[in-house]
């Protein structure tokens, strides 16, 4: 498993790097292949401009690693991948000839992994596109159902599992505050405002934090208010590393439980949480309902089981949480020596 940040680039931080070129349509795309010991690398494409190629590279391994600890700690046969698209302008519209091209040609080259890498949706990627990449040839997931609905689900069990142990009680009553109003922060509002939690709901996108809002009986707050409102439960549903050291302070939140992947910006904030005592529920364990809806559909698990695997979440959390404590680490320390057990005791 590797550890790259952006600002430090390792290109043997996982098993292997792969650049795509196409002069024909101006693909520029990486491959990042962290860790395939659990099975064949499984991650999303994320599509959107870089400072850099560096950057590019760094993230892709960055996101690659977070996802063999989210399958390992997920118990699913896949390993850590993730690639991107490095865009240099606005994305084409989802269906058009350009994009439709663009993406035929990347199925080429993620064919040429021969099943090592199989992608799925991310940020600036949609369900068509995976189908564009299926239908050219090469294996892919995400092309016939939307994950965001059961990264909600999976991330409400996590959220659960956080109150539980920090508060000590049920949802009912317990203020939280949804970062994000898209796909997943609409569906996590939905289910926790059902539980009878006060929700507050914030998105740069102001009619969107306004309906969502509106529809789960809430309220809303500005999104630089969002670090330091008062609320129970902060639930960062949006962009990457929002608590930093410099706002660490700033926290009025309790328990920091989402689907947001990379919520902390360095490995060092999450000591700063504990000592702080707010519980900070792995993202990469809150946010894995996504992957398990796509793995239910590849082995044909019943709804019935898809569900109670999406509630597993919320127990997995409880033992990284008790686990944390009782050795006195953090839990993101603890999900690591986890995941990192599961792999080795898969590795051949
Ligand atoms: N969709 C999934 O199944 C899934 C799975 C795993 C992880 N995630 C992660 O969860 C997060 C949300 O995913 P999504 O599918 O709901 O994305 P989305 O694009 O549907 O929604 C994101 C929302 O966040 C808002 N936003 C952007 N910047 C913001 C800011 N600074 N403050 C407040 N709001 C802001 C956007 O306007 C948008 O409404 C992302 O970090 C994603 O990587 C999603």
């Amino acid at each position: 498993m590797s550890s790259t940040t952006p600002d430090a680039l390792d290109l043997f931080a996982g098993e292997q790097v792969i650049t795509c070129r196409d002069d024909a349509t101006g693909l520029r795309a990486v491959i990042a292949i962290d860790d395939t010991t659990l099975g064949p690398g499984f991650g999303g494409v994320r599509w959107r401009p870089y400072p850099s190629q560096a950057a590019a590279v760094a993230e892709a391994q960055r996101l690659a690693a977070a996802m063999t600890l989210k399958h390992a700690l997920a118990d699913l046969p896949y390993g850590g991948a993730k690639s991107v698209v490095i865009a240099d302008g606005p994305l084409p519209l989802d269906g058009s000839p350009e994009r439709v091209r663009l993406m035929e040609a990347y199925s080429r080259f993620i064919a040429r992994t021969g099943g090592t890498y199989i992608p799925g949706v991310d940020m600036g990627t949609t369900m068509s596109d995976m189908q564009t990449i299926r239908d050219a040839g090469a294996r892919a997931f995400c092309d016939e159902v939307d994950p965001g609905p059961y990264t909600a689900a999976g991330a409400y069990a996590a959220m659960r599992a956080g109150v539980r142990h920090r508060l000590g009680s049920g949802m009912d009553g317990v203020r939280v505050l949804v970062q994000g109003a898209g796909h997943v922060g609409a569906a996590l509002a939905a289910l926790a405002a059902a539980d009878g939690a006060q929700v507050t709901v914030s998105d740069i996108d102001p009619p969107r934090a306004a309906a969502v809002a509106e529809s789960v009986g809430g309220t809303t707050v500005a999104p630089d208010e969002v670090i330091a409102a008062d609320c129970d439960v902060l639930a960062p549903c949006a962009v990457a590393r929002v608590i930093t050291s410099d706002n660490v302070a700033d926290l009025k939140a309790s328990v920091v439980a989402g689907a947001a992947n990379d919520t902390l910006d360095t490995p060092e904030v999450a000591q700063q949480l504990a000592a702080a005592g707010v519980t900070f529920v792995p993202d990469f364990m809150a946010n894995a309902g996504g992957v398990i809806q796509v793995h239910a559909g590849q082995v044909g698990w019943s709804e019935e089981e898809l569900r109670d695997r999406l509630e597993r979440i919320g127990d997995r959390v409880e033992q990284v949480l008790v686990g944390a404590d009782e050795r006195d680490v953090t839990p993101v320390r603890a999900a690591l020596d986890l995941a990192a057990a599961h792999i080795e005791s898969h590795r051949r």
